[in-house]
């Protein structure tokens, strides 16, 4: 067998197209494009807002089932997808989250897919791409600096130092950060305190730049971020401090999506990056409602599993865009299903089809809840060497038995050529009719009452608890007048429960929520679970040790 060519070997031997030239297959006119070289631009907000009364096109999302720690390939689906309803004569757009560096030098690695159905250029999107995050970044931060530094020069807003709930933010692993002492060193450096460090794709400021419409409602939700509250108890907002408008221009050119290309020259929209375990994890609506305009279909990824992008995706996306999904694929994987049956890491890698049987009460459990939302599903094997005939076999019999359809994908391998039969499938599901989007729960409930039902319904726990304070909190933001927000669970990537060892399909576990954050500008109420930690750490062999430039000045090691 020929040897198995990397991600990245195939991303740099890619003939990629002009990116006026991608442009150009959506209408999208030269002067309308910002280039960022030859291989990525950013799409102006001129042309955005002329494409309003068009007819959106089908809208069909990519989730999975719950992954190992690599990831089952959502991202290497949707862009496989995507090259699979071109390669039908379907005019497709794809349309994913920027990747994070904390993975990329941590353990996941990047976020361009994989394999022959990537986004193009790997390297450059999976680093700093055009800088928005870097922008986030320091949006992000320049607010905290305000803070303390409004406190520093007699705190005019009374500001209770004890309650300043706005930390900082960076792109990276980082668990040294998580807590820290701030403005130590004397009275030169202001008013100590503990606070400490998120990572950027957590950031309410990410969650703001990819829910937001245009710049104005960019600036309208900066300004209504809360960063902490009054001695009376009272929000402040960033717009007390004058912050909102320094910080739209930090991220002016952030806001525009950004284009580039599959490897097999298809236009993608690139923009915006929250995780799903920790943040809502879709990216930009701006990208995806401009895709909508430009294509026949878009296709679009949640991140991690169905319990956690997609529901986010259904109600807080679409509920807040007003975006109605046409069917959904739920990519499962021999290997995890394999995991969700309980077999180790180590062991993946060989057969054992009593083990993936068990495992496919996961697969159960995500097709039931995306159906809950009323969206038609086809489950995707996304297909790896590894895979045999026999497990195969078992997940189709598995997924017919659901009155589904579960078809093999070998997009990784092959590119479009791998994937047309789910292309077909796809079409026909977006077309036929069935979908009848709804939410999850309506805004009217409690807070507490929203927390409840996506965790009775859709992880199958028994009970959710939370300390008073929890509870107190929520209850006196319903007062303030959030009340009717949706609700954005932090929880594990790995189960529908908060033990990430609790794989499969487990039932009446409880959920403990341990924090609530109110993201006032992104509008949702983050509520954090279990031991879910809003900064990663590295690993004790992080990626980034293998990360380097060869002799030719090339990057190696990124994937
Ligand atoms: N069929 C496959 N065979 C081998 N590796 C794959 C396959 N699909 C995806 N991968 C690899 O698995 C990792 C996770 O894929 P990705 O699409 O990023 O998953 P997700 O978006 O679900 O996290 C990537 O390194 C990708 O190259
Ligand atoms: O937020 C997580 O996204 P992936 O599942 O695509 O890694
Ligand atoms: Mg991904």
């Amino acid at each position: 067998m020929p040897s198995i060519k990397s991600d990245i070997e195939i991303a740099r031997a890619a003939a990629k197209k002009p990116i006026f030239e991608i442009g150009a297959k959506l209408g999208i006119p030269v002067e309308q494009l910002a280039p960022y070289g030859h291989d990525k631009a950013k799409v102006s907000a001129e042309f955005i807002a002329a494409q309003t009364g068009k007819k959106d096109g089908k809208l069909i999302l990519v989730t999975a089932i719950n992954p190992t720690p690599a990831g089952e390939g959502k991202t290497t689906t949707t862009v496989g997808l995507g090259d699979g309803l071109n390669r039908i004569g379907k005019k497709a757009i794809v349309c994913i989250r920027e990747a994070s560096l904390g993975p990329c030098f941590g353990v996941k690695g990047g976020a361009a897919g994989g394999g022959y159905a990537q986004v193009v250029p790997m390297e450059d999107i999976n680093l700093h791409f055009t800088g928005d995050f870097h922008a986030i970044t320091s949006a992000h931060n320049l607010l905290a600096a305000m803070v303390d530094n409004h406190i520093y020069w007699g705190n005019e807003e009374n500001i209770d130092i004890r309650r300043i709930t706005w930390r900082r933010v960076m792109d990276m692993n980082d668990r040294a950060l998580r807590s820290m002492v701030s403005s130590l060193g004397g009275v030169a450096n202001g008013f100590p305190r503990q606070g400490g460090f998120d990572i950027t794709v957590a950031s309410e400021v990410m969650a703001i730049l990819c829910l937001a419409t245009d710049l104005k409602d960019l600036e309208r939700r900066l300004g209504d971020i809360i960063i902490g509250y009054r001695f009376d108890r009272t929000p402040v907002h960033a717009r007390d401090l004058k912050a909102d408008g320094a910080m739209a221009v930090l991220l002016k050119d952030a806001m525009q999506p950004n284009l580039v290309q599959t490897l097999e020259n298809n236009p993608a929209f690139v923009h915006g990056g929250p995780f799903a375990n920790i943040a809502h994890g879709c990216n930009s609506v701006t990208a995806t409602k401009t895709a909508l305009k430009l294509g026949d279909y878009v296709v679009t990824e949640a991140g991690f599993g169905a319990d956690l992008g997609a529901e986010k995706f259904f109600d807080i996306k679409c509920r807040k865009a007003g975006l109605k999904p046409d069917a959904a694929v739920i990519v499962a994987t021999v290997r995890a299903l394999k995991m969700n049956g309980g077999v180790k890491k180590d062991d993946l890698g060989t057969e054992d089809v009593v083990a993936l049987k068990k495992g496919c009460a996961n697969l159960g459990r995500h097709v039931a809840n995306v159906r809950r939302f009323g969206v038609p599903v086809v489950v995707a094997i996304n297909h790896f060497v590894s895979d045999t005939d026999a497990e195969i076999a078992a997940v189709k019999e598995f997924v017919s038995r659901l009155g589904a359809e579960a078809i093999l994908c070998r997009h990784w391998a092959l590119g479009s050529a791998g994937i047309e039969e789910l292309a077909h499938k796809v079409v026909e599901l977006a077309e036929s009719g069935q979908a009848k989007f709804q939410p999850l729960y309506g805004d009217d409930l409690s807070l507490f009452e929203k927390i409840e039902i996506v965790a009775s319904k859709i992880y199958h726990a028994g009970e959710v608890t939370a300390d008073k304070a929890v509870r107190d909190q929520l209850q006196t933001w319903e007062e303030q007048g959030y009340g009717n927000l949706p609700i954005c669970m932090a929880k594990t990537q790995y189960s529908f429960s908060t033990d990430p060892n609790l794989r499969g399909a487990p039932e009446g576990h409880i959920v403990t929520v341990r924090e609530v954050r109110l993201s006032a500008g992104a509008g949702f109420v983050v509520a954090i679970t279990g031991e879910i930690m809003t900064m990663p750490g590295l690993p004790k062999s992080p990626s980034a040790e293998r990360i380097f430039l060869n002799d030719q000045g090339y990057i190696e090691g990124l994937f």
